[in-house]
């Protein structure tokens, strides 16, 4: 395995499919890909076929719509469903894992964390991403090597959040050379770059690509200079092939169909007229194509073979895989300022807040009515909170998950039990602090089996609250997961058994209670205050008449909400598997989510 050398920077490649550091070839024949529609199906891609080759930089380009992205997708393995054809590497179909590491994909959509720096990103990446036996040392070479590639030394120390949209494009390039892959395919790199800072990167993908790598990028309107920059051109019009060749090769070849390119005049511009499905132009182009198929074809077409969903050989273990997930979740949390500070900081300022609204009531048998409002809007805060601040960091995260899962980094369980595990410790903490906070300042009684009872029921609400929100955060676009998500614990509350006792909804509501988590919960905590032997509570009125303080004896109050037949035992059952439920739908979620 021999490494290759560029003007300034080694990168070691891996082996390519035959064993031989030789040339790298993708080749395709017959790709289609059609859309089932209600009127009929669409054809997005229509037997294309061709071939990039490693050393040379290549460009697909075309009017929009053309197919672009769905054949970067084809080639890239996201998308194999109701696509037709073959893709060969080297003149041989590999295996779906196999095939994963040979084929970088950089997506249109960055997808990064911002609270990490550059370096620390492209840390995490080979350690996810490089199989086993890699050294330290070699890892550490392999970051500093892309750093120095990619011209990200300047901003190798800043979190990703703060650097230029040029800066995150490279990080995103460098995050798929990790890999070492031998195949590289790009959707619209330049997109959203100036000129200038677009040349930069097709000068890197360019350069990527004399390091012997097959390099394939769709660009959108190059200019003159830009084009320059390509060895090859692969033009698509309504999702089929107007040219494949050398980007020399590319006027003549219109010239020869008749369709002359003005003196001066942009090359990629006077493609993109010709090849515009509303010119007239482009049926004589695709003839012409068709008739022409021997000069320009370099495909060896073999056999067609249906091609295979893409299989999970992950690079590292699945422990490893969580382990390093955890890290940076753990990294990625700690410095979302805002988010900790809106879940601990809240949860201290809000226990505080109802300290003092329902100050020292806990013990006082004129103020039930306030206690029993106190205990309620307790759990309901709390899983607000800690739904709240899992909906609002987690849409960003799941483009991160779909674009690493997508590319066979690790699997869906990994990143779920690693999110699970950074999430569980804030929710802990703050949920800590508000029982405590509240539990003393409202008076409660001082007995340890009932503040531990009381914060058992808030830990698993709090729970609760957390899974509550990734659900929302997974199944909703973040556009409706913040609204969504509220509403839904709202009704949950209403089902709590506060607002109206269970004896008063109507029949056919009530089956509902039990699948609301605050039945159990509210039902939990009443138990643990009211419940278990309670001594009679006084009546701060001066008066023991009965107007003043109706109930005095936790039972009494108990019965008073109805809940005089309810189990601790069965309530804190209840609750943990609502939790539990939550937590295989969630998964569920992700899972048909990211695929
Ligand atoms: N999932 C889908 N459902 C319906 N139509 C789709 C779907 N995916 C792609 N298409 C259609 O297929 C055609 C090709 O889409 P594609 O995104 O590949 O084009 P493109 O050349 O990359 O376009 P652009 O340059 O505008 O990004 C478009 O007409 C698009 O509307």
């Amino acid at each position: 395995m021999q490494p290759v050398e560029s003007d300034h920077v080694t990168i070691p490649l891996v082996p390519t499919g035959n064993g031989s550091a030789g040339e790298t070839k993708l080749s395709f024949s017959g790709i289609s890909y059609a859309i089932a529609r209600r009127h009929g199906p669409k054809q997005v891609l229509d037997q294309l076929s061709g071939t990039f080759r490693s050393g040379r930089l290549a460009a697909i380009i075309g009017p929009s719509g053309a197919g672009k992205t769905s054949l970067l997708n084809v080639l890239g393995g996201f998308r194999t469903r109701d696509v037709r054809g073959s893709i060969l590497i080297n003149d041989r179909e590999l295996s779906a894992g196999s095939y994963r590491t040979k084929v970088a994909y950089n997506t249109q959509q960055i997808a990064l964390l911002p609270n990490i720096t550059v370096k620390e990103t492209l840390e995490f990446a080979v350690d996810l991403r490089t199989r086993y036996g890699k050294s330290k040392v070699r890892k550490r070479k392999t970051v500093e090597d892309v750093i120095a590639l990619l011209g990200l030394d300047k901003c190798a120390h800043s979190q990703v959040r703060v650097i230029s949209g040029g800066e995150r494009k490279r990080l995103s390039i460098a995050q798929e050379l990790i890999s070492e892959p031998k195949i590289m395919l790009f959707d619209e790199p330049t997109s959203g770059l100036d000129s200038e800072a677009s040349y930069q990167v097709v000068s890197y993908l360019r350069e990527l690509a004399r390091q012997d790598r097959c390099v394939v990028s769709v660009v959108h309107q190059p200019s003159s200079d830009l084009l320059e920059l390509f060895d090859d051109i692969y033009v698509l019009s309504s999702g089929r092939c107007m040219y494949r060749g050398s980007l020399d090769g590319m006027i003549p070849y219109f010239e020869n169909v008749g369709l002359v390119c003005p003196q001066y005049y942009n090359r990629a511009d006077f493609v993109l007229k010709i090849t515009s499905p509303s010119k007239p132009e482009i049926s004589k182009v695709y003839q012409s194509m068709h008739q022409m198929e021997s000069i320009v074809d370099n495909i060896q077409t073999k056999p067609k073979t249906k091609l295979s969903k893409l299989g999970s050989q992950y690079p590292t273990s699945h422990w490893h895989q969580f382990i390093t997930l955890t890290r940076r979740s753990a990294l990625s949390t700690i410095r979302n300022y805002i988010l900790s500070i809106l879940r601990l900081g809240g949860l201290i300022l809000l226990g505080a807040m109802i300290g003092i609204i329902y100050y020292d009531i806990g013990n006082d048998a004129s103020k039930i009515i306030s206690n029993t409002a106190f205990l309620c809007i307790s759990l309901a805060l709390v899983v607000f909170i800690n739904a709240v601040a899992v909906v609002l960091s987690f849409p960003m995260e799941i483009t991160v998950l779909t674009r690493e899962y997508q590319a066979n980094c690790y699997s869906i369980a990994a990143y779920y039990f690693a999110k699970l595990a950074t999430d569980f410790v804030p929710m802990i903490i703050g949920n800590a602090c508000f029982h405590a906070i509240t539990y003393y300042m409202t008076g409660q009684p001082v007995e340890l089996d009932r503040f531990l009872r009381f914060g058992a029921i808030l830990l698993l609400t709090g729970w609760f609250g957390q899974i509550f929100g990734l659900f929302g955060g997974s199944t909703f676009s973040i556009q409706l997961a913040p609204f969504v998500v509220p509403v839904a614990i709202l009704t949950m509350v209403l089902f709590g058994g506060f607002f109206i006792r269970f004896n008063e909804l109507v029949p056919f509501l009530r089956p509902l209670t039990h699948l609301s988590p605050f039945k159990y919960a509210f039902e939990g905590v009443a138990q643990s205050i009211y419940g278990f032997n309670r001594t009679d509570l006084a009546c701060s009125a001066g008066s023991d008449d009965a107007r003043v303080c109706p109930f005095q004896t936790g039972d009494q109050v108990l019965a008073m909400l109805d809940m005089d037949q309810a189990d601790y035992g069965v309530d804190v059952g209840g609750l943990a598997v609502i939790v539990g439920v939550m937590h295989v739908v969630v998964y569920v979620c992700l899972w048909v989510k990211v695929r």
